[in-house]
């Protein structure tokens, strides 16, 4: 199949291709939705660690004034994404943190509390671990509105993750939360919103005519899910996988796969080259 953008990004879809060409004939209706980690930022052992592609936060200056908007999904708390970006210096830029339950936008973040479950399990959680026979190396990230339980630290993360699932998953469905599971990480997390919602409802509050979402993990598959939805309402949309060899999902189910975050930034770059700034913008 052929692609606006050239021969390095082919797009797999029929579908697919009718997204990229609605978005570059239209993009001032054109609504991108990122991933963060693994997707914009390598994946790399400590989370405290990672930063974004460091092409990234020019690419998103670039593409920003020439669309409808940019809006950064993610499972971290926002103005995490913000600061690892960093992304400060993002037109108009959105980041909804916490898989939609958070927004960030002009440097403040709205979010409703957390439920009481989240505290239940931070008190739970050590000593469910140890029960279980977690292996060295399996850490928690308490991100405040939701923990998560990483194995990628692990001798055998596969191994660690299998381990200690029934778990988290126990402890979480006692304290009314659900287990969102990654790249070598189980996240216990409030229920009631996932980035395929989030992403529908944003483009339905920007009215947007076309729609782009790049991910690579479990999380973004409602995200592609949202995509797929928006196509039977009439709205043209793309969905791009971040590659990697820890996930395979996104790739079956994607228009175009790229080779993770350093294949999206050069994506969005190109996309950027073929679309006129915005009037009035001041690129
Ligand atoms: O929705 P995302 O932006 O993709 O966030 C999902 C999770 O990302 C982080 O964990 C992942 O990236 C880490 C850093 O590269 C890596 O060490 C870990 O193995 C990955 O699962 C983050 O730490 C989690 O809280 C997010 O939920």
């Amino acid at each position: 199949m052929g692609s606006p953008l050239g021969d390095s990004f082919r797009l797999r879809t029929q579908q697919g291709l009718d997204g990229l060409e609605k978005i570059v004939g239209d993009p001032s209706g054109a609504l991108i939705g990122l991933d963060f980690d693994g997707t914009l930022s390598p994946i790399v052992p400590d989370p405290d660690s990672a930063r974004a592609h460091p092409a990234a936060p020019g690419a998103l200056r670039l593409l920003a004034p020439r669309v409808c908007a940019v809006v950064i999904l993610t499972g971290r708390p926002a103005a995490t994404a913000v600061e690892y970006g960093p992304f400060q210096d993002v037109p108009g830029l959105i980041v909804l943190g916490h898989y939609g339950q958070e927004r960030w936008e002009d440097g403040e973040v709205v979010a409703p509390p957390p439920p009481p479950g989240v505290q239940k399990v931070r008190e739970g959680l050590p000593d469910a671990l140890a029960r279980a026979g977690a292996p060295d190396g399996v850490w928690i990230e308490d991100k405040g509105r939701s923990l998560a339980v990483h194995t990628r630290r692990a001798a055998d993360p596969q191994a660690a993750l299998e381990r200690v699932s029934p778990a988290v998953h126990d402890l979480a469905e006692r304290a009314g939360l659900i287990v969102e599971p990654g790249r070598f990480v189980l996240e216990a997390r409030p229920a009631g919103m996932d980035k395929g919602a989030a992403l529908r409802a944003f483009a339905r509050e920007r009215s947007a005519r076309s729609v782009l979402f790049a991910g690579d993990d479990l999380g973004d598959l409602a995200a592609f899910d949202a995509i797929d939805s928006l196509r039977g309402d009439g709205i043209p949309g793309v969905k791009v996988c971040s590659g990697s060899a820890e996930v395979t999902r996104l790739a079956e189910r994607s228009d175009l796969i790229v080779d993770g975050p350093a294949g999206v930034v050069d994506f969005l770059r190109a996309l950027a080259g073929r679309l006129p700034p915005a009037s009035g913008s001041q690129v």
